[in-house]
């Protein structure tokens, strides 16, 4: 006989939780609960997120990805690099659904993480262009009118603000979710590039930070190795 593994599901305290922290609005509550049980149903068969945030889903992933709205409040189009299960990128995106102009573009190199985001982009009814391909290659595919990117659990500093550069420099704001090691990834990022960081401390608690940045300029091209760039 197989194992049959328990799996812990969002409660509904954690919703509540989650949305006292960070309020929508009826229909965004509405399309996140179809996105939530489309992660979960997913969850099982693709790693989406790690299982042992599952039970906490809402505050650990939904309220984390929804404060960055006010960080940006008047962005319209936004790009999600690495958006994995959606995290901020369809979050944002079913927030911003009914905002004229808005869409999110959510950029994820693994293919079966792509089609899932595909399916939450169609069953949200959220404005989002998902897709599936390196960082490296996209940047010019979006063009140059892009307002926020966002990243989060992609790569350590230092190379979030080489794959946000192209943008920043046409205008855009970079918001870069962190943990407790914001300090050191500073340090080392500011080895190579000028940049004016404004750090919020996350609203869903531990030690998280959200790393804001209007301005990117390159220090020493010389010291950034191929590999740095995806
Ligand atoms: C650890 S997951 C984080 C996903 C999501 N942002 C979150 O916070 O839950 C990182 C994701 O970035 C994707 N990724 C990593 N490097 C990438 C690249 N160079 N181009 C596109 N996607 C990339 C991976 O496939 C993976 O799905």
């Amino acid at each position: 006989m197989g194992k049959v593994q328990s799996v812990a599901l969002p409660s509904a305290n954690d919703k509540a939780a989650a949305l006292a922290l960070t309020p929508v609005s009826r229909e965004t509550e509405a399309r996140l609960d179809r996105y939530v049980s489309l992660l979960v149903e997913w969850q099982a068969k693709t790693n989406l997120v790690a299982p042992s945030t599952l039970s906490h889903l809402w505050t650990r992933h939904v309220a984390d990805s929804l404060q960055l709205l006010d960080l940006a409040s008047s962005a319209k189009i936004w790009v999600d690099l690495g958006s994995g299960g959606g995290f901020p990128g369809v979050v944002l995106a079913c927030a911003l659904a009914e905002t004229p102009g808005a869409n999110v573009h959510l950029v994820e190199r693994n293919a079966k993480k792509a089609a899932f985001l595909r399916e939450a982009v169609r069953i949200t009814s959220a404005t989002a262009t998902v897709h599936l391909a390196g960082i490296g290659d996209i940047v010019d595919r979006i063009g140059s009118r892009v307002d926020c990117i966002t990243a989060r659990a992609l790569a350590p500093l230092h190379q979030l603000v080489g794959f946000a550069e192209p943008f920043v420099r046409s205008g855009a704001k970079a918001l870069f979710l962190k943990g407790q090691d914001v300090e050191a990834e500073l340090t080392e990022a500011t080895k190579y590039w000028n940049i004016e960081p404004r750090l919020h401390s996350s609203r869903t608690g531990g030690h998280g930070w959200i790393v804001e940045l209007d301005r990117i300029e390159r220090r020493n091209p010389s010291a950034i190795t191929h590999g740095d760039r995806a």
